[in-house]
């Protein structure tokens, strides 16, 4: 591993490294901002799943987390959004492909020799911070938009995993909205089953998780009615029983000027469930 960035943060150090991923045969780049309290021992961990284009960068230089972080002495790593180089298989499209990686392990070709994100943030990802950082095995995961899909899948299928999960205008039912049903059609196939085991709508159907659910989505996202809709979390929740806090913010539309908005309220509520005492 490699730091690649280093720069004095709000008390603490924001950070890149670049790491080689087994999982995903390429070298990853990672956002990590440790915060003044890593100084002194270890630090519970807040996993930030950035959306579509992104990579690392986004998060780190937009959202204004870090000084939240600091105030809290949790460290926040944001990974790039799929893996990436020469050899890694790519689509013209923003939606498909190196910057699209949707959080899935994909089964179909060219996709499935690389494109294995949710093997690498649900186990490489951690394994690798836990082992080279300040950091505890207290977890949490977050993310925006295709970020936000992911932290709600990967949090309802791995119960005890995680301590919190939140997430900003998710792609709550991939399966039922075009961005999630191009890029399963393309990594999955055409088997609708195989779909439901990364789509959150249907996971909270059948969940053995009970975390609570955060949701901020602006009502002026652009995206809403089309690719997001929490109305259809917002439904299954409630005939399931499974606790949701879905908060519509007026005026927000989908960018970082609204994740920064409430980022604070985010980390102040991962670090409520960090800090408890299990
Ligand atoms: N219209 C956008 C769609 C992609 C988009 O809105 N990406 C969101 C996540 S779904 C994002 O975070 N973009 C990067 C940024 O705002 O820094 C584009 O083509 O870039």
């Amino acid at each position: 591993m490699e730091r690649i960035e280093h720069r004095a943060s709000s008390g603490g150090w924001q950070d890149v490294y670049r790491h080689r991923s087994g999982v995903l045969g390429c070298d990853m780049t990672v956002g990590v901002y440790l915060p003044p309290q890593a100084g002194r021992g270890p630090c519970p961990v807040l996993y930030w799943l950035s959306g579509l284009t992104c990579n690392e960068q986004n998060f780190i230089t937009k959202a204004g987390a870090q000084r939240y972080a600091a105030e809290h002495g949790i460290i926040l790593v944001a990974p790039d959004t799929s893996p990436r180089g020469d050899d890694v298989a790519d689509d013209a499209a923003y939606d498909l492909g190196k910057g699209a990686g949707f959080y899935v392990n994909a089964t179909r070709e060219p996709w499935a020799k690389h494109y294995r994100m949710y093997d690498y943030v649900v186990d490489e990802l951690p394994a690798w911070v836990e082992a080279n950082l300040p950091a505890t095995d207290a977890r949490a995961v977050s993310g925006h938009s295709m970020g936000g899909h992911g932290a709600l899948v990967i949090a309802l299928r791995n119960p005890g995993r995680y301590r919190s999960v939140s997430a900003f205008s998710p792609i709550v039912a991939p399966s039922q909205v075009p961005w999630g049903a191009k890029a399963f059609d393309a990594y999955l196939g055409d088997d609708r089953e195989a779909w439901k085991q990364y789509d959150a709508v249907e996971l909270v159907k059948g969940a053995r998780e009970t975390l609570p659910l955060l949701v901020d989505q602006g009502d002026a996202d652009e995206f809403l009615a089309e690719q997001l809709r929490p109305d259809l979390l917002r439904a299954a929740c409630e005939a399931t029983g499974h606790p949701l806090q879905l908060r519509m913010q007026p005026g927000y539309d989908h960018s970082y000027y609204f994740i920064a908005s409430f980022i604070g309220e985010h980390v102040a509520h991962h670090a409520r469930a960090l800090k408890q005492t299990s």
